[in-house]
């Protein structure tokens, strides 16, 4: 199937990558030093070497390619190589970079600070890649989209975001193009050799087992299993974070008398410009504070995929029920589940059942073939139904979308969320608490420490000094023995 060379003129380039390239075309190949094409061996950047070459050969004609024989590549190559990657990927990229004679440039460090130096030693202004749309990276991208805030600053140009999985392989088998051998070994989408296996869909034998023989990457005939190979990255061991975050539910309940903490997520660019005063926040967190929770923290991020991906990031993996409200909705800048999906590493795609109860809510109104809003974080996202909620509220593991919009709404939303509570084994780590509050009119002074050095230690972390009177907040379990 593979063949070591191919003339780039018989390649068979869709109409809209032609459109892309054309329109491009200037800019790519005349001012060529600020282009950069990132290379990883995969199907998908494997699919866009041969776009870009074969656009090169169509700029420059015969005349740069004698005999049609394009050995050089001009774009300069970049290639982030790390030692997890499989041997089967790096021998495929440097095979392919020694056939098409691209300048691949090796870069050993993580992708960030390896973009930051490559643009400081280079006046790089866009890079292509081979991402497509249902790749959790490609959440929120277009074809042409600045890098993330945070990142250097670039241009993404995606010309294959559109393709699907079905389309990817057509190209590569129709144009005979060599591929990595590992597709040829049930491998759908390949990752590092941490996180990626065959795809189980393609084994055949029994199709739960790894072992054995898989048949070719483009047999698979539901593209959007494509990622069915990549499984979760083991966690390191951890040390750092919250133990019940980690182990799961079951850990709570063995540490039970441990306070479980909670954050909250506003997102709402208003809030930060000051139009808007963020009054749901206080009242979430007098809630969650009534029923026993410590809210370690609350933010509030832009309307942005990535700011509000960053912060779902780092919360939910430090707190055991995360929070977040604004941002959910029909609006262009409503990305709250967009940003959740990419905390996660999923990607959004079309929930029936959901959609189902929108069309009850607001008839057929939406354009286009699907409601857009009907789009949750792929695998992750249960819906808590509850009869006076007219949709289900979201729930991505331990992140709770918060639909309210104001403070009443939030009251009926944390009722039902109470109610499910109690008949919902899933959110059992919500199990309500009895919390007793001891007041006292004595002085700082009279009450101090020696009167409590009877109550366990963890008590005294729970004094509340108010001005000349101490409340002393006693949160138990369900059955406290006082
Ligand atoms: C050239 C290049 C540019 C990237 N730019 C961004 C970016 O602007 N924002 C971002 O969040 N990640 C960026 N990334 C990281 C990717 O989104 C993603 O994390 C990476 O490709 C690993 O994907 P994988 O985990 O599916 O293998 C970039 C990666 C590459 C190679
Ligand atoms: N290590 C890397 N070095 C250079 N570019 C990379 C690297 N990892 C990802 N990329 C870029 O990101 C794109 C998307 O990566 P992704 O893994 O989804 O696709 P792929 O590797 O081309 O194909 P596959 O989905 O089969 O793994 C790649 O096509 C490539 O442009
Ligand atoms: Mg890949």
């Amino acid at each position: 199937m593979n063949v070591p060379w191919l003339h780039p003129a018989s390649y068979v380039i869709p109409v809209d990558v032609c459109l892309l390239l054309l329109s491009a075309e200037n800019f790519l190949f005349d001012r060529i030093e600020e282009v950069a094409f990132s290379f990883n061996g995969g199907k998908d950047s494997t699919v866009l070497l041969h776009l870009l070459r074969a656009g090169y050969f169509l700029h420059n004609g015969e005349q740069s390619c004698p005999n049609g024989n394009l050995t050089n590549f001009p774009i300069r190559t970049i290639y982030f190589e790390s030692s997890s990657a499989f041997p089967e990927i790096n021998s495929f990229t440097y095979d392919t970079a020694s056939r098409y004679g691209l300048q691949l440039d090796i870069i050993t460090s993580d992708f960030k600070s390896g973009l930051e130096n490559l643009l400081k030693a280079n006046p790089i202004r866009a890079i292509f890649l081979g991402v497509r749309i249902g790749d959790p990276t490609a959440v929120g991208q277009e074809q042409f989209s600045p890098s993330s805030p945070g990142w250097p600053p670039f241009m993404r140009v995606n010309p294959i975001l559109d393709w699907s999985y079905r389309d990817v392989w057509a190209f590569i088998l129709t144009c005979k193009v060599p591929y990595c051998s590992l597709y040829d070994e049930g491998y759908t989408s390949i990752g590092s050799i941490h996180d990626t296996v065959p795809n189980a869909l393609l084994s055949m034998g029994d199709s739960s087992s790894c072992d054995g023989k898989f048949k070719p990457a483009y047999l698979l005939s539901d593209g959007r299993l494509e990622r069915a190979g990549r499984v979760k990255k083991l966690l390191p061991t951890c040390t750092g974070c919250n133990p019940a975050v980690c182990n799961g539910p079951e850990s709570v309940d063995s540490d039970k008398n441990r306070m479980l903490i909670a954050s909250a997520i506003a997102v709402g660019d208003e809030i930060l410009s000051g139009t808007v005063e963020d009054q749901m926040g206080p009242s979430l967190c007098r809630k969650l504070h009534a029923i026993g929770w410590s809210v370690s923290q609350t933010a509030v991020v832009r309307n942005d995929i990535d700011s509000v991906a960053e912060e779902v990031e780092r919360q939910k993996s430090t707190s055991e029920m995360v929070f977040i409200y604004g941002g959910v909705g029909p609006l262009h800048s409503d990305v709250t589940l967009a940003g959740v999906a990419k905390a996660f590493g999923v990607r959004l795609a079309p929930d029936e059942e959901f959609e189902e109860y929108l069309r009850h809510l607001i008839g057929n109104h939406c354009t286009g073939d699907r409601n857009e809003m009907a789009l949750l974080p792929e695998g992750i996202t249960e819906l808590l139904h509850h009869e006076k909620l007219p949709v289900p509220m979201i729930k991505c593991q331990n992140v709770i979308i918060l639909a309210a919009t104001t403070v009443t709404e939030l009251d009926k939303e944390w009722e039902c969320l109470s109610e499910l509570t109690r008949s919902c084994n899933l959110l059992s780590i919500m199990k309500p608490y009895v919390s007793k509050v001891l007041s006292t009119n004595l002085s700082d002074v009279c009450i101090k420490l020696p009167n409590l050095t009877c109550l366990p230690v963890f008590l005294s972390h729970l004094i509340r000094h108010t001005f000349s009177r101490i409340e002393v907040i006693l949160l138990f379990r369900c059955h406290p023995s006082f």
